[in-house]
């Protein structure tokens, strides 16, 4: 059967309804129901042996997180069958997995993010796996431009929350039928950034002699950077810095009962002055991440110290 009358006839059992009149991420959610997404958890899980409590997201430049864990082990993306593919520089397509610290880590070396053509639904389908597969806390990770003017090249920027428009115009992973098994069909997110996480980091980033900042991150969906314009709406609404990922991510990690605890490393200074010059460019923001890096490892591993020392926070 071709893959689009399997799609329609998931899709029509499901709505009664052609595909093409459904939004795609009503349509990817209809595909990656329950079981879908079980057997891909059951397909790793035979594999690797192992049950992670934590998950983290390597955002642009960040892979190296993951040679943190002591007796990595990898499996990739590629070979998970009807799992998407990294396209991103600076994004592997591989989880590592292992002890970091004493405690069970899955690491996703690359993420998925809408502008590669993927819809918000399938750019979170791993959050929904890292559940099933039995994590319980997602520490996610991205490089970002600075909006607030005290922001500068370097800096860690601990996430309290998002404003992101895509969210906001129906460019919501949770849009479609609902499988409570998940998670409600209407998720509350006004903790999202869950305030005893950030609390412990900052916690962390004190005794490690960090200078750990927190704002909030803002979400384009890309692939074009911002406008000034766009750069000056966001600041003005609250967005201390800009990016094309984590919201979506936090959200259905939200929904699914993950705890989410999420860092931006500022990689560039978004132009907030119509006559400056613009330096948004892609292989310079991975350099600056992978440069900057080390602050953020640092952080993340004794970040994870800490959590080995209370069972509550992996409940
Ligand atoms: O959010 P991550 O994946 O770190 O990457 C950021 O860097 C890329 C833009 O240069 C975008 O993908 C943006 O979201
Ligand atoms: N200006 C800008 N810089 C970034 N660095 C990482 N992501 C982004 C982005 O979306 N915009």
């Amino acid at each position: 059967m071709e893959n689009s009358d399997l799609i329609n006839q998931i899709v029509k059992k499901e709505f009664n309804l052609p595909a093409e009149l459904l939004s795609q991420d009503a349509i990817t959610n209809a595909y990656y129901n329950y079981d879908k997404i079980s057997s891909i958890a059951k397909w790793i899980e035979e594999r690797i042996h192992f049950k992670p409590r934590i998950g983290i997201i390597c955002g642009s430049g960040l892979s190296d997180i993951a040679y943190l864990i002591a007796d990595k082990q990898e499996i990739q993306y590629a070979d998970i069958p009807e799992f998407p593919r990294s396209t991103v520089h600076g994004h592997k397509g591989v989880f590592a997995y292992g002890n970091l610290n004493n405690l069970p880590v899955i690491c996703m070396q690359g993420r998925f993010h809408p502008y590669e053509g993927y819809s918000t639904a399938l750019c979170t389908l791993p959050l929904k796996v890292l559940k099933l597969l039995g994590v319980k806390l997602v520490i996610i990770t991205n490089a970002a431009g600075g909006l607030n003017p005290s922001l500068s090249v370097g800096d860690l920027m601990l996430i309290k929350d998002h404003f992101s428009l895509p969210l906001l115009s129906m460019q919501n992973p949770l849009v479609g039928h609902n499988d409570e098994r998940f998670g409600p069909r209407f998720v509350p997110v006004s903790n999202i950034y869950d305030k005893k996480l950030r609390a412990l980091m900052h916690k962390c980033g004190k005794e490690l002699n960090l200078d750990l900042k927190e704002g909030v991150y803002g979400t384009i969906s890309g692939p074009s950077y911002e406008t000034v314009t766009d750069s000056l709406f966001y600041l003005k609404n609250g967005a201390d810095c800009v990016g094309m990922s984590t919201s979506h991510e936090a959200t259905v990690a939200c929904y699914c009962g993950l705890k989410v605890v999420a860092l931006s490393i500022i990689t560039d200074k978004v132009a907030i002055e119509y006559d400056a010059e613009d330096g948004s460019d892609h292989n310079e923001i991975v350099k600056i991440a992978k440069l900057k890096a080390k602050d953020a490892e640092k952080l993340v591993s004794y970040f994870i110290t800490q959590l080995g020392m209370d069972s509550r926070w992996l409940e």
